[in-house]
This record gives C-alpha cells, structure tokens and sequence, in this order.
C-alpha cells in the first residue's frame, strides 16, 4: 500500500487528502489501513473513520456521477478526482515548464513550448545513452552492470544461464518484437522485492541461476503460423508463466526485502491458483505454446475453444500477479504522469523517474513498464476495457514509439476537447527558426560557428545565415566558452589574454574541434588564442559587424557584461534607469528582460496596463512579447523619448531573442536612460507623438523590430 501523505513526524489533515481518501477507497476502511493512515495524520482511528465517512458522503455525489459518465473505467470516484486534478496540474506543467532550461516559468524560452519528440530530445540536451551516468541504485542502466559483468562471466554466471534479463536492460526490445526470430523475450527482474526491482548487492540474486529463465528461442517457439492474436496470447501466457515460475522456484530462497515473507507465500499461493484458473481453460491445437518452462505451469496442449475467454483470464491474472509483485501495476494516475513523462522526456526513464514519478516508481520500474509496451498502457485502457486486446484485436503491446496515440488522441477519446496545444505547426520558436523552417536559412544552425579566420566581415556565415555570432564563432574560442564552461575561476584568465593578446599566457591556434577546445580551456596552461582576431559583429540581426572593437560584440550579452543601472525618480514620468557610470557611444547597457508570452496574452494583458497608463510590454518577435511587469530588470524603469540617448536591440543569442539596450551616444555617469519606444503610426500614446514636423529618427530601432508592444 502507499501512501502519499506527509511522513510521519509531519502529519498532515488526512480528509484534505486525496491520497489518504484514496487508501480508503484502495483498500477499504479497516482496521489495517486505518492504523496506516493514523500514523501520517491526526486523530484517532475512530476520528479518522468517522472523518472519511462524513467526507465521503460530501463528495460522494459529485464523483459518482463523474464516475457514472466515465466509459468503462473501473477507476474509483476518488482516483477520478485525483485523475482530474492531475490533469489540470498537467496543463499548468506543459505550458510552464521549459523543456530546454528543465525549470518552471523560465523567462527565455517562453511557455507552451512544442512538444519534444525522443529523437529531438537527445540531440537538445539529453547525454548520449552510452554516456548517461545510472541516475541511482534503482536506476535501469544499473541492470547494465549486470550485462557487462555477465560478459566476463564464469560458468554459472547470467550469461552462462542464458538468461536475457540483461539484454532487456538495454532498453531497447519492446515486447511487441519478442515473437521475431532471435529476439529476446519479455523478462522479469530476477530478484523481485516491493518495487519489483533487482537488487543486485542482494546474493540472492544468484537465484537467477534456478530460475527457468526464458531463452531467446522460447517465444519463437510459439506457432508463427498462428493468428497474431493467438501467438500474442501464447507470448503473453509464457510471460505470466515465466513470473510462476520464477515464483515457485524460488519462493523459498527470495528474500523480498520490505516485503512480508508470509505475504509472499501467499501471493505464490494465489499465483498457483491463477494458474490453475488459466490451465483448465481448453487451448486450442492451433494455438499450442511449446514452451518446455510453461510445462506445469499451464497445458499447452489442451484446445482453446473460447479465445475470448482466454484472453480475459489472462489479463486479469496478469494484473492480479502484476499487482502482487507490484513491479508492473500501474495506477491511472501513474500511466497519467508516466505518459506525461515521455512527451516531455522521451524514452528516458531516469528524467520521468526524476521528474514526474519520485516516489512512485523507480527508474527500473519504469523502463521495465516501458519495454513491456507501457506506453501503450493508458492507450489500452481507453480502447477497451481489457488491458490485452484494443479495438482491433491486436495486443496493445505490439504498440511501439510510433503507435503511441498523441495526447490530442486520447483526449478525444474520453471526449474532452481540449484544443491540441502541441503541434509541430504551433511550435512557439523565434522568428528567425521560423525562418529557417521557411527554407529562407536552410545552413542555419543553431551553434554553427562562422569559423572567420580573421574578424568577422560581411562575408561572416552568420551573417549570411541569418544569425548571429555565437559563441563557438571566430578564432578567438575562448571568448566563446561561457563561464559554466571555462569555470568562472579561469575566465579572468581567458578574457584577459583575449584583451592583451599576451602571448606567454596563451598561445594561437584553438580552433580545433569543439570538444578539443572545451578541454583546452579547461586547462589555461594550454589556451591558445588569436587575439588579433577578436570580434564576430555585435550579433544584430541583418547587421554588420563593427570592426576595430577589442572584443567580441556578440558576448556581452551572454557574458552579461551590463552597466551598473540606478533606480531613481524620473525626469519625465514615474520611475526611470539611469546609469552609475559613463558609457560610450554603442556600450552595450544591460537587457530588457521581463516574462515572454505570446501575442495573444500581451493583447489581454495590455487592455489592462493600458487602463492604468502603464505598460511593460516588449514586442520581442513575431512569437513573443516581454511583459516586464512582473519581472524584469532595472532597464525596464527606462522611459521613452523621441530624442533618446539608447536604442534598443533585438539580438539573436544562442538561439534566443533577447533584448540589448544600446548606448546611442555617449552617456554621463547619472543621466537618465531613454529609448524610442518605437510606436507604429496612429497607436502612439499621446506622451509618445512627436511634436508636428518633427522628423523621426530612424536610427533607432529599426521598424517592426524592437518596439513597446502597442497598447496605450
Ligand atoms: C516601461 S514603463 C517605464 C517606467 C515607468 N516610468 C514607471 O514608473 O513604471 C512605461 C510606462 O512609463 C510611462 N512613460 C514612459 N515614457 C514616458 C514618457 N516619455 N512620457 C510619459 N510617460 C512615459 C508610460 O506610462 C509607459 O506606459
């Protein structure tokens, strides 16, 4: 039993709980669980009886008539509501989490971000798979460990036993590709405690040794001239076999850990009762399993005469021993999270494990649920009752990456109409990705570097590319490594051979291959720079680089290498910036940085700041717009002004529109900070109309580019 609640020491108001109410309806209101729960919360057992029945008959109501609409679920009221909650912290969840910056309401990348697909995921942010470090003891890579020690094996080892518990651990084979010649069959974790995992510190798991594991020709063994549905039933009948026997063979050698060793006899009774139930079903000649292992275990020679009924047997006993062990029982609200998970993560248990089932299920548990056609789990529950068959007769483990229904799908399937929120068409990318989606920028890539060997000119790539220089641009590496990269302890060291050219601190000749160079400046002993090559252009869109400056324009909103900025009482209106320290023409101040929505919310929010004259609002790009309202930095306090002494910027950085306040001119120490807000024709507000036959300056923000959203 689990139990969601506070840990003792914490108790928590059980009636508040869901979880607790879930237990009750779980597991029913006795003694047992009563006593479970009074460790978690206050009161006495009676208190907390007499607690949930009055709760119960409050929302009883409600939740059964949800539960009376729900199509064929047989899902408790409670695990409804809970199902339901979950849903709507889901949706906060997709639009707020950032799937590139892994944080909540990340202020780059924006919300509703566009679903990430496995294969794309990787090549995001995700190591390699060979590289992945095991993300704990229950991680599944673990089982690897098992696999690379089995190669080395002595007699008596896995290997030798031919056991293909570690193949699966590669998480590679779905169940669905079990019945293929020459691949490996479903399996089960050797050593099976609470959670179903393998406990490979345990000595017990040599009991491996004992068990009739399943062999890689076993499941080619069943007819592969029968039906699919048939083979399906036999792959699946030696599967629930193979966990009987594993059982009984070492029901008296297993210790389960956590688990109550009496309870454990018990289930291996039910099992053998299960199986029982499963044998006496007649099989039909044509679907006969010549499985040695399932001998004993289930008749494969009797006839089936009602496949149906098989299948039924089959899958309740599957859940009953799934449930028993407790390694595969997945409840709606698990399926709920872990599907979640593979939209957000892909395939990767350890990121769902950490991220979206903590405490509910260990990685290992996870990729086993994977493997064994969990995806397609919660898609099965939908279709049809049966957690075998779906609508067309297939076994839903046959469903693979590709077949999992998208959300959208499954939404429409319990009749919700919820609108799609993830398409490739609506994905919330900058402008110049959309570019690049366009064809207009076909060789642009996000990190490309220029690789100019000399300062950058208008011949620079990524000029040509639509983008700016990055942070791999140019000769000069170094000043493309960020801190967490060089270690913010050596970047003085960088950044000052950059400046100086020193040539006994550094030497030339780093551009080498990234990885190369990252382990270079790693090393400052070894840093080569060309310093007389320093500059890739300030990164402006469509702009060309500026020549002569001492360093890479690009960085120094990366590196944020911003002015000290000043709060203080306007000149003009209300709060204003202004700036500690003088600055030259083109200095780079600071950024404008504020909450990044969409156009659509900036429409909403503006009718409400324009009611109180006041408004953050940054047209970023044809996506998004900056509300600084909430957010932001000091820059935001700055005001308009027709005649301003800054500019502001849109540049390109690492793939993400940001915003650049620009010196105009040269500044004082003290003076105020203005920029031209850039309104369009006829929407300025009255405070930002230029005076009768005044000119407009053109060099500031170019048109249609950076300029305050238009609300007024
Ligand atoms: C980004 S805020 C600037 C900070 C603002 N002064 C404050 O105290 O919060 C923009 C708002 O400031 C006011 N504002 C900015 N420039 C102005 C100007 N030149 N004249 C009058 N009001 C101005 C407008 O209300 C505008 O919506």
């Amino acid at each position: 039993m689990v139990f969601l609640a506070a840990p003792s020491g914490n108790k928590t108001c059980i009636m508040s709980h869901d979880h607790n109410l879930m237990a009750f309806e779980e597991h029913g209101l006795n003694e047992e669980v009563l006593n479970v729960v009074s460790k978690y919360v206050e009161g006495t057992n009676v208190e907390i009886q007499e607690r949930y029945k009055s709760i119960r008959e409050n929302n009883i109501g409600r939740l059964d008539q949800q539960h009376s609409k729900s199509s064929g679920e047989h899902e408790s009221p409670m695990s409804m509501n809970l199902e339901k909650n979950l849903s709507d912290a889901l949706d906060s969840l997709d639009n707020l989490f950032c799937r590139r910056c892994l944080i909540f309401d990340c202020r780059l990348h924006g919300c509703s971000q566009p679903l990430t697909y496995p294969s794309e995921k990787k090549t995001v942010w995700s190591e390699p798979e060979g590289d992945r470090k095991p993300c704990g003891d229950q991680c599944y890579l673990q089982l690897k460990v098992v696999k690379s020690l089995s190669k080395d094996s002595t007699p008596g080892s896995f290997q030798d036993k031919k056991t293909t518990i570690v193949e699966e651990a590669d998480g590679i084979l779905a169940p669905s590709s079990s019945g293929e010649p020459g691949n490996k069959s479903t399996t089960l974790p050797t050593r099976v405690d609470c959670h179903g995992y393998l406990n490979l510190n345990d000595p017990v798991s040599d009991n491996l040794g004992k068990r009739k594991v399943t062999k890689q020709s076993d499941t080619a063994q069943c007819d592969s001239r029968l039906p699919p549905d048939s083979q399906n039933s036999c792959k699946k009948l030696k599967r629930i076999s193979d966990v009987v026997t594993l059982i009984s063979d070492n029901s008296k050698n297993l210790n389960l850990g956590a688990c109550d060793e009496n309870k454990h006899i018990d289930t291996c009774e039910i099992l053998d009762k299960s199986v029982e139930h499963t044998s006496n079903k007649p099989i039909a000649p044509s679907s006969t399993c010549h499985n040695e292992n399932d001998k004993g275990v289930v008749d494969g020679s009797k006839a089936v005469t009602n496949e149906t009924e098989l299948k039924n047997s089959l899958s309740s006993m599957e859940e009953q021993i799934d449930g028993m062990l407790g390694f595969s029982y997945w409840k709606p609200l698990e399926k709920e999270l872990y599907l979640k998970g593979v939209e957000m993560f892909g395939r990767n248990s350890c990121l769902i494990a950490r991220n979206l089932l903590s405490g509910l299920k260990t990685c290992m548990e996870i990729s086993s649920y994977m493997h064994d056609g969990g995806v397609s789990m919660p898609y099965r529950s939908i279709i049809s009752a049966s957690s075998i068959m779906n609508d067309s007769g297939k076994i839903d483990t046959e469903c693979t990456d590709q077949d999992m229904p998208s959300r959208s799908r499954l939404l429409r399937k319990r009749g919700k109409t919820r609108k799609f929120k993830y398409s490739w068409k609506s994905a919330g990318h900058p402008t110049i990705w959309k570019r690049i989606a366009d064809g207009k920028n076909q060789s642009c890539k996000q990190y490309t570097p220029c690789g100019c060997q000399s300062m950058c000119g208008k011949e620079c790539s990524c000029l040509s590319n639509g983008t700016c220089c990055e942070k791999y641009c140019g000769k000069l590496w170094g000043y493309g490594w960020n801190f967490d990269e060089v270690g913010l302890d050596r970047w003085p060291i960088v950044q000052k051979a950059a400046k100086t050219g020193s040539e006994d601190a550094i030497v030339p000749r780093v551009n080498a291959e990234v990885d190369n160079v990252h382990a270079l400046l790693l090393d400052v002993n070894v840093i080569q720079m060309s310093v007389e090559t320093v500059g890739c252009g300030d990164g402006t869109l469509g702009e060309p680089p500026r020549r002569g400056q001492s360093q890479c324009g690009n960085m120094r909103l990366l590196l944020r290498q911003q002015q000290r900025i000043i709060l203080g009482k306007s000149d003009v209106a209300g709060w204003g910036a202004f700036l500690k320290n003088p600055v030259n023409k083109n200095d780079y101040l600071g950024e404008y940085t504020g909450e990044l929505i969409s156009h659509r919310e900036a429409d909403k929010r503006g009718k409400i700041y324009d009611r109180a004259n006041s408004s953050f609002l940054f047209d970023l790009n044809e996506q998004y717009v900056l509300d600084a309202y909430r957010k932001g930095d000091k820059l935001k306090f700055a005001n308009h002004s027709s005649n301003p002494n800054c500019y502001a910027k849109v540049i390109l950085v690492a793939g993400d529109h940001r915003v650049g306040i620009f010196a105009k001119e040269h500044i004082d120490a003290s003076e105020e900070l203005f920029y031209d807000y850039c309104y369009g024709p006829d929407q300025a507000p009255p405070w930002a109309r230029k005076p009768e036959g005044s000119k407009r300056d053109e060099s500031a923000v170019p048109q249609g580019r950076a300029k305050k959203h238009q609300s007024h």
